[in-house]
């Protein structure tokens, strides 16, 4: 728990003043508590005792009852209001904490690669940044709110019965060693079973998202049974992790109850006797057997919070673990501003890999500000990976990569990513209308420049039909689109943005002949002076390319202009002859 509360500490600072507050007014109602018994101490020694005492010369019973009832009614009414508001406050501050926590989390895991991203799942994730953060929220605010001022109350108690009576505290407080055992060691079974659970709960929601993510494979391949079935066993996983800590649980209560009455008898066998013998006030004795029943009270309030603390501690290990790891892809230290750059972009002996197969074997080619390339070969040759290279969407494992001459990794990663634009060959939509699908590519545009991109990407074409035009909303991932209308609203995206650097990974692969054309003219109509990347499968699509690499196992086979490379043998030729798709050697 102190490592998780660790984790917590550096956001604990923003609220600090409010901390302190909170923390100085539970100290105080534990004060204020400790005054709870004293009235009827007062009461039975001073107003109903037949060897009643006067209290400080005041010998009116009925004044002293008055003033003892008065006293009660002030202590619990102050103790009541510091409860109140030390709760508030310690509560506040941390569920503001881990707000921030869950903002930190969040911006953290878009700062992390898309290597990391592909080897992780998204429900799992997401799992983190929800719902693990909320069960590490409700450990510290328990920590803040419940557990230390009774831990404060208990020391406060056990000083003060220490100064009554030194002896007859040890002899009543003679099990609560066991009980701390105990609950210590069920709370370690319960932080296992935690930690299980929180593993399966991630995985339940990791199945849940993909599955409902792929629901047209899973109708369309009447997946549904075997979909259930793995629903199923994650979710029995995620039950039997959960009973565990349910039955553990369980004990806690009666262990504690019973440990509270064999001292409850303890102290009243003794203290019967030392109240017969005049040792201590029957008033004393009722004082002390007060604070034995409140003494067990956050005992039991502590191995209640017990599973919210295990579970939180489970939980805030795996939020640990997301801020753990290092974002591959960061600044350099002084890295520069990447603005207005020209273009001009370098591969310098280029090897990459995704941790396996090498994918790119040493790639060497310049390309000159304002030149189109078209890179083309078979499927898997790597030609994603290689324009991926440009804005750092991934890293050369050997060489690198330069645009205007200076290697990508010494500029600012967000000003370099902000000079590319680029269409990606899965076009992804979010759920908003489709002007602001557009906007993406540059937020600050005006609706003008928006409508401008939409005319030229052919957007409109289509928007014109639709009720809202423009402004109608767009289902999650695109979904009401057809896969042509998303690539063309990604292409406008791309036009919007107006950066040096252009790079279209297949964009167009989804559109009919007639399309296609019209958008190649649209883009053609394009500034002259961007550099641009085409990947691309057609012909018709990279006739208009200055140049045209064509990649084969991760290395470049063939390099010319178009024309060049038709009148060689080799794939480019291959698909000259046949009119229709690049791969290797084979034709559409
Ligand atoms: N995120 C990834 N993790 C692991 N391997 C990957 C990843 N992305 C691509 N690969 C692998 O890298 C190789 C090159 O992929 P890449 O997408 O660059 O090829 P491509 O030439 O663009 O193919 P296509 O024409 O089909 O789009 C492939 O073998 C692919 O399986």
């Amino acid at each position: 728990m102190i490592e998780a509360l660790r984790t917590f500490r550096p956001y604990a600072a923003r609220y600090r003043g409010m901390l302190l507050l909170g923390a100085l007014l539970a100290v105080a109602e534990v004060i204020v508590r400790l005054a709870e018994p004293w009235p009827l101490r007062i009461v039975v020694d001073h107003v109903v005792s037949p060897d009643r005492t006067p209290l400080a010369g005041i010998e009116n019973r009925s004044t002293v009852l008055l003033l003892a009832v008065a006293l009660l009614l002030v202590v619990v009414g102050l103790a009541a209001s510091l409860d109140y508001w030390s709760s508030r406050l310690l509560s506040t501050a941390g569920l503001r904490m881990s707000a921030d926590v869950r903002g930190v989390v969040f911006s953290h895991l878009h700062r992390l690669s898309l290597g990391f991203h592909g080897s992780q799942r998204v429900g799992d994730l997401s799992t983190r940044v929800t719902s693990d953060v909320d069960r590490a929220q409700d450990m510290i605010v328990q920590a803040l709110a419940v557990i230390a001022p009774n831990v404060m109350l208990v020391v406060g108690m056990f000083g003060v019965m220490l100064f009554m009576d030194p002896a007859f505290t040890l002899v009543a407080l003679a099990l609560t060693p066991f009980l701390v055992f105990a609950v210590h060691r069920s709370t370690v079974q319960l932080k296992a079973s935690s930690r299980r659970a929180r593993k399966a709960d991630g995985q339940v929601a990791a199945a849940a998202t993909e599955s409902l993510g792929l629901m047209s494979i899973v109708q369309l391949f009447t997946l549904e049974r075997s979909q259930r079935a793995r629903f199923d066993e994650l979710t029995r996983t995620s039950l039997d992790a959960g009973l565990e800590s349910a039955r553990v649980q369980a004990r806690f209560s009666p262990m504690v109850d019973l440990t509270a009455a064999l001292s409850a008898a303890v102290v009243l066998w003794f203290g019967a006797g030392r109240v017969i013998d005049g040792d201590i006030t029957l008033g004393a004795l009722l004082v002390f057997v007060s604070y034995l029943g409140t003494l067990y009270k956050p005992l039991k309030a502590l191995s209640r919070v017990s599973t919210t603390f295990a579970k939180g501690t489970a939980a805030s290990e795996r939020v640990q673990e997301v801020l753990a790891t290092v974002p591959e892809i960061r600044d350099s230290t002084g890295a520069l501003d990447a603005r207005r750059l020209r273009g001009s972009v370098e591969f310098c002996d280029v090897h990459f890999d995704y941790g396996g197969e090498p994918v790119l074997r040493g790639i060497d080619l310049a390309v000159a500000a304002g030149e189109t390339i078209a890179l083309v070969g078979p499927t898997g040759a790597g030609k994603s990976t290689l324009v991926s290279l440009i804005p750092r969407l991934v890293d050369t494992r050997r060489g690198c990569v330069r645009v205007d001459a200076l290697d990508v990794r010494s500029y600012r990663v967000e000003s370099l990513r902000s000079e590319v634009a680029m269409v990606l060959q899965d076009c992804v939509l979010m759920r908003a209308t489709l002007a602001d699908n557009i906007r993406v590519g540059r937020p600050c545009a005006t609706d003008a420049e928006v409508a401008r991109a939409a005319r030229l990407a052919l957007v409109d074409e289509f928007a014109d039909r639709l009720p809202d035009g423009l402004d109608t909303m767009v289902g999650e991932r695109g979904a009401s689109l057809s896969g042509g209308q998303r690539q063309r609203v990604s292409i406008a995206r791309a036009i919007l943005r107006d950066a040096p650097i252009l790079i279209l990974d297949e964009p167009t692969s989804a559109l009919d002949g007639r399309s296609e054309a019209a958008l190649v003219e649209a883009l053609s109509n394009l500034p002259a002076d961007r550099t641009t990347f085409i990947v691309a499968h057609r012909l018709s699509t990279i006739r208009r390319a200055d140049r045209v690499a064509v990649l084969d196992g991760g290395r470049i086979v063939q390099l010319g202009t178009p024309q060049e490379l038709a009148a060689r043998p080799g794939p480019f030729r291959d698909l000259a002859d046949h009119g229709g798709t690049v791969t290797a050697g084979g034709r559409s």
